[in-house]
């Protein structure tokens, strides 16, 4: 492709994605993923640099912006090379019409921009490394780390090894041999802050795939020694956990499938039961800008407010299912005090038999009872993590 035909290639995609976070629909990755599948005279370094370009547009346009070509136009008032890649030419973009608009560059919509002056937004934006979780069923990180050939210990998380740049590790042998899972340092954190010990009774209330369950799995020697119920509400999600548990040597977590707002019910056997409750709730995913940085075109006060009662109502029934003595651990990757801060602080005065405590001794910014980690200030992704212990 000439280098005229990957902008044109870059605006089309684009306006895909715009119309997707305008609409719901699929993520910036699934969009490209497919796009450049149907075109198979794409080479890889056409992909590469198409890649680049769509992520270059989508990072500089805080608002969402009106078209691919407006977005595309805003990077290349920044960058000469590609304003003279504007010429007509076959398969390339039309050439600038007179008083043509850019879309304004920019960190974040306004109203959210409003909400994070307490973060470095530009950095929640950034280039974000591959962070490995080591697998200790399997191995340790210096085995690790000797079969990959590359990595640095994470700076904080004692299984954590960091990839700068990212490489693909899903075909590697470690991988598929169960030694490692992606995961960013500041999931591996939440999962600690859990201090989940053998024996216990455990809740991954939010399991997702399961992401943070195998890890809660890897601190207790193994769920056999112990019990960790994973539930989610969404069936082809958890449905991906019980593969991946047999592959980490974690097989035996029990799963749950949640029908939305009947969550007690089906939880009512475990009521007062448990030594920990992990709430890793749905979010903005605010702090995984750096991963989808789309996803600030997606969010409107409507959804944030909504996402703010599932929180609060998750949060009163981790309080039903907690045992005396047991703890809380509520995390959201997200840097916005109404899914962090502000949630605490309303779960406090409703649960005035539970007490907050730091989850962890390093790292992160303490916010309202909670920590705040964040791109800028830790190197991980955006997270909110608050523990909350039960009184005896
Ligand atoms: C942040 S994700 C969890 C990620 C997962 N813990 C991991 O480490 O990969 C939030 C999850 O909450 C689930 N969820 C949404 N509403 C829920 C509810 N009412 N009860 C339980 N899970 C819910 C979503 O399906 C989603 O998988």
């Amino acid at each position: 492709m000439t280098p005229a035909a990957r902008v044109e290639a870059a605006i089309q995609l684009l306006d895909l994605i715009i119309a997707a976070a305008r609409d719901q629909g699929p993520a910036a990755d699934t969009i490209i993923a497919g796009w450049l599948k149907a075109r198979r005279y794409a080479g890889s370094q056409d992909r590469r640099a198409i890649r680049a370009l769509v992520y270059d547009a989508v990072r500089l346009c805080g608002e969402r912006p009106e078209s691919g070509r407006a977005a595309m136009l805003a990077l290349a008032d920044m960058r000469p090379d590609l304003a003279a890649l504007f010429d007509g030419s076959p398969h390339g973009p039309a050439p600038v019409a007179a008083g043509e608009a850019a879309a304004a560059p920019g960190l974040a919509p306004a109203w959210l921009e409003a909400m994070l002056g307490h973060v470095d937004i530009a950095a929640l934006l950034g280039r974000a490394p591959l962070d490995l979780r080591v697998n200790r069923l399997k191995t340790d990180r210096a085995a690790a780390m000797r079969a990959l050939g590359a990595g640095q210990p994470t700076p904080f998380a004692p299984d954590g090894l960091r990839i700068d740049p990212p490489i693909a590790v899903e075909a590697h042998p470690a991988f598929r041999d169960g030694w490692i899972e992606v995961q960013d340092e500041g999931s591996q954190l939440i999962a600690l802050a859990c201090a989940a010990r053998a024996g216990q009774t455990v809740i991954d209330l939010c399991a997702g795939a399961g992401g943070k369950t195998l890890a809660l799995a890897a601190d207790m020697g193994g769920p056999s020694s112990g019990r960790l119920i994973a539930c989610d509400t969404d069936r082809a999600r958890l449905s991906r956990l019980a593969p991946r548990a047999i592959r980490a040597g974690a097989g035996g977590i029990e799963t749950r499938l949640l029908g939305g707002g009947r969550e007690a019910e089906a939880l009512g056997d475990l009521a007062a039961g448990a030594d920990i409750v992990l709430i890793d709730a749905p979010c903005s995913g605010v702090g995984t800008w750096r991963r989808n940085p789309e996803a600030r075109w997606r969010l409107t006060p409507q959804r944030l407010a909504r996402l703010a009662d599932i929180q609060a109502r998750l949060l009163d029934l981790g309080a039903a299912l907690v045992r005396p003595g047991g703890a809380i651990v509520y995390a959201v990757c997200s840097v916005l005090d109404a899914e962090g801060a502000d949630q605490l602080a309303g779960f406090c005065a409703r649960h005035p038999d539970f007490a907050v405590k730091r989850p962890f001794i390093a790292p992160g910014e303490d916010r309202g009872g909670g920590v705040l980690l964040s791109p800028g200030r830790d190197g991980t992704d955006g997270f909110f993590v608050a523990r909350l212990e039960r009184a005896c």
